[in-house]
């Protein structure tokens, strides 16, 4: 690459830069770069690149291929209902540990590698989360899947205390409810109320596809700018993890974060091209 156009891509993202100077954003790690390593070190990059041009970025991450496997190595069946995973309290106590004690570890240790930037939180400290029992609901009606939480209250104070000493929150969702018991909360739900919470301006997912397809899996149904009144059309046709996905980014949106994108993790510094280029990257959901 020419010199020239070397600056010419750093100049692209000057009006990036003053528009996003001091805002919070809030990004969910999860998806191929998440156990990929060239993909997970090229995420903790960004994470610290956001800092270091005065953005705050704070983590939340998933964990749900990491908690199959270790399910199955425990010899126990992994089920889903409507995106989300059945949660018993074996079940629970894996999720937990793998969550909490490997994926956020993992996370952190990489981000550290750049300097003293990561704390690893879980919902369930300084009362971050508190979850309220939720169930799927499958063909309209609501199904009980055990221990899984939606998040009922937030306290931010743990993370805006990280934010201002410089550090970058990763954060891992599990949630007590209100008499204490753990809860565990799908990681796009709790990256959105986390997302409300600090009055985020963005909220980024990362998936393992492009973007939303508003007729999947017809590849030419990618779409790049959805309003929250047609998404909220849409959500009962999507399938799959989408579900939990577009609900997180319809809320987050609903509770006044101006956008909530989308992107694809399996591209390297996905998290990047879209803060930082004209075109963005992925599918942006905005308010009506
Ligand atoms: N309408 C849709 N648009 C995009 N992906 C969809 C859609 N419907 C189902 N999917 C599937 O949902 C997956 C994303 O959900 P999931 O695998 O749970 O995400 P993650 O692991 O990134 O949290 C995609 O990889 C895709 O296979
Ligand atoms: C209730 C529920 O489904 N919780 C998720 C929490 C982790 C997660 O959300 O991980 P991903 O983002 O990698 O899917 C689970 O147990 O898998």
């Amino acid at each position: 690459m020419k010199a020239q156009q070397k600056a010419e891509i750093l100049i692209e993202a000057l009006p990036w830069l003053e528009r996003f100077h001091g805002a919070t954003v809030v990004i969910k790690y999860g998806g191929n770069a998440m156990v990929d390593p060239a993909l997970s070190e090229a995420f903790a990059a960004d994470m610290v690149f956001l800092r270091h041009v005065g953005i705050k970025p704070v983590v939340v991450h998933g964990g749900g291929p990491q908690i199959n496997r270790m399910l199955k190595r425990v010899g126990i069946e992994s089920e889903f209902r409507g995106g989300l995973r059945v949660t018993t309290p074996e079940t629970m106590e894996i999720v937990r540990m793998v969550l909490t004690g490997q994926v956020g570890r993992e996370l952190v240790g990489l981000i550290n590698k750049h300097g003293p930037h990561a704390v690893g939180l879980s919902g369930e400290d300084a009362r971050l989360f508190t979850a309220v029992r939720r169930g799927a609901t499958i063909n309209g009606e609501e199904v009980d899947i055990g221990l899984v939480g939606d998040v009922d209250r937030v306290d931010t104070s743990a993370v805006d205390d990280l934010i201002a000493a410089g550090r970058i929150p990763v954060i891992a969702t599990v949630a007590p409810d209100a008499a204490g018991v753990a809860h565990n909360v799908n990681a796009d739900t709790a990256a959105s109320a986390l997302a409300v919470a600090l009055g985020a301006r963005k909220l980024v997912v990362l998936t393992d596809v492009p973007g939303l397809y508003t007729n999947w899996p017809d590849t030419s149904s990618l779409t790049t700018e959805i309003d929250a009144d047609a998404l909220e059309k849409l959500l009962p046709s999507l399938e799959s993890g989408m579900v939990p996905k577009m609900e997180a980014c319809l809320r987050a949106v609903r509770g006044g974060v101006p956008a909530a994108h989308v992107v694809d993790g399996r591209v390297a510094h996905s998290t990047l091209l879209e803060v930082f280029t004209e075109e963005g990257f992925g599918t942006m959901v905005v308010p009506s």
